[in-house]
């Protein structure tokens, strides 16, 4: 037999195409995989020169900016969506942790938009991780306080990831007090929960989703200074705490440093969200009930909003179209029953079907959706780029083989007009039904 390596050029295709369903298979049998699903950003070639793979390495970010991929959700999602069962395998292979007496507790108060952990509670979970795990001779647990229905309630499925985001302990403060917009209560509970535990750290998103609000409110509360706008930590022995911290400051345009307080309140990005380890989740509860509170805001619940006003970059479900949409009344019927913000691509806004405030890519607008149904947009890269932060894509569209039915975690093959027509029926149907049983 012949020593002479044989190429094929066909499978070197793959290796360079990442959007080729078989590219993690392909980079693994090529020895460039890094194993868990991610592209490796170095190997050995053939002749012994070290390759680099320079798109291994981060993503580009809502700025245009090449950023580190610390949430690591895309190269799991891109290994993912070729091999369920790979994913599947990956994530049972995560180790147990269990921290039965942990040597302090590093509380973490996540924002659970939608009553589900969001990325940038995941980030701040990582954060928490990081803290808690830092002296491997006396580890810390990391608590996750949270407000909203009780264990007695039954598990909600939203909570089955979070062993798998990092958390050691659970607090679940319930009741109407705490329900809604409830600030006073929320600090009273926070402020039991300090007494009874004192965390070594409180984390706290810093958003506009409450975290913000919360964290600043506690630090008043306790006396301490916050850390705000974090967004790394890194040890210092020369702290009290021995970590020291960079947020932004000055209205974003500059870094400042300082010792890590007790109060940190950390933009998304700070940490890398767990990926190896799967946690406890054990209960914990305060021992005695929350006292009654005579609370000077009285929340009046949320106020409807027309989602054709909403701004396609703080939109949560955005109904997209492309260039498969043939039916535009059928369409955007079905964005009004749906309740969806309409987005488009940029081929339905230069044919005139869409306005330019609704393009949706890296010439139009980035968006962070929770769910984001693209109909009949072929997934090209400009756009697949404004939607890399969106939880969940769902593609509607007639070609299996195209770039978006790849990126989505639910594809829908078929006829654009027909499916939304069989949506928008399903959904008067059910809310009838549901008019009829009240
Ligand atoms: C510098 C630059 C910047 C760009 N910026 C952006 C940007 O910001 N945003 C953007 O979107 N694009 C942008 N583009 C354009 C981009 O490259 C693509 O041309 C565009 O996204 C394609 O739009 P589309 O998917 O709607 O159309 P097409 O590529 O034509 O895809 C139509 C899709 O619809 C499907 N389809 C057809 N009929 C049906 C049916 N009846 N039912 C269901 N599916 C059907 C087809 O299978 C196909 O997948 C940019 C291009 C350049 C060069």
């Amino acid at each position: 037999m012949s020593e002479i390596v044989r190429r094929d050029p066909r499978r070197e295709w793959i290796a360079r195409n990442r959007l080729h369903p078989d590219h993690e298979r392909v980079l693994a049998e090529l020895g460039q995989s890094a194993g868990h699903g991610m592209a490796a950003t170095e190997w050995m070639g053939p002749n012994g020169v070290i390759r680099k793979n320079p798109h291994a390495v981060g993503f580009i970010g809502p700025n245009g900016i090449k950023r580190i991929d610390r949430s690591g959700v895309q190269q799991a999602a891109a290994a993912g969506r070729g091999a369920g069962a790979g994913r599947k395998a990956a994530a049972d292979e995560r180790r147990q942790v269990t921290i039965e007496a942990p040597a302090f507790l590093v509380a973490v108060v996540p924002d659970m938009p939608g009553g589900r952990l969001s990325s940038h509670d995941r980030d701040l979970l990582g954060l928490a991780r990081q803290l808690a795990d830092a002296d491997g001779e006396r580890p810390g647990a990391v608590v996750a306080v949270l407000f909203g229905p009780g264990e007695g309630s039954g598990e909600p499925k939203e909570r089955a990831g979070f062993g798998e985001a990092g958390i050691d302990r659970l607090i679940v403060l319930d009741g109407d007090d705490v329900d809604g917009y409830a600030p006073e209560a929320r600090l009273a509970a926070l402020t039991a929960v300090d007494g009874e535990f004192a965390p070594r750290h409180w984390l706290f998103p810093d958003s506009k989703l409450g975290g913000a609000d919360l964290g600043r409110r506690l630090s008043a509360r306790l006396g301490e200074r916050p850390a705000a706008g974090i967004w790394q930590v890194e040890r210092d022995a020369a702290c009290a705490l021995g970590w020291r911290c960079t947020g932004r400051g000055a209205a974003g345009t500059s870094d400042i440093q300082r010792a890590l307080p007790r109060v940190v309140l950390a933009l998304a990005e700070c940490a890398e969200p767990v990926s190896e380890t799967r946690h406890a989740v054990q209960p914990l509860a305060l021992s005695q009930p929350l006292p009654p509170l005579l609370g000077r805001i009285e929340d009046l619940g949320q106020v409807a909003v027309d989602p054709a006003g909403v701004a396609l970059s703080e939109a949560e479900f955005i109904l997209s179209a492309g260039n498969g949409v043939k039916d535009w009344e059928g369409f955007h019927q079905a964005a009004k029953i749906l309740g969806a913000t309409e987005g488009a691509s940029r081929v339905a806004v230069d044919d005139g079907f869409m306005p330019r405030h609704r393009q949706v890519g890296a010439t139009g607008t980035w968006v962070t959706a929770r769910v984001y149904v693209a109909v009949g947009i072929s997934g090209a890269i400009q756009h697949l780029q404004g939607i890399q932060s969106c939880d969940k894509v769902v593609a509607i569209n007639l070609d299996p083989g195209c770039d978006m039915i790849k990126r989505a975690d639910l594809a829908v093959i078929g006829d654009s007009a027909s499916i939304l027509a069989a949506l928008v029926e399903m959904v008067q149907r059910q809310r009838e039904e549901k008019r009829d049983a009240a």
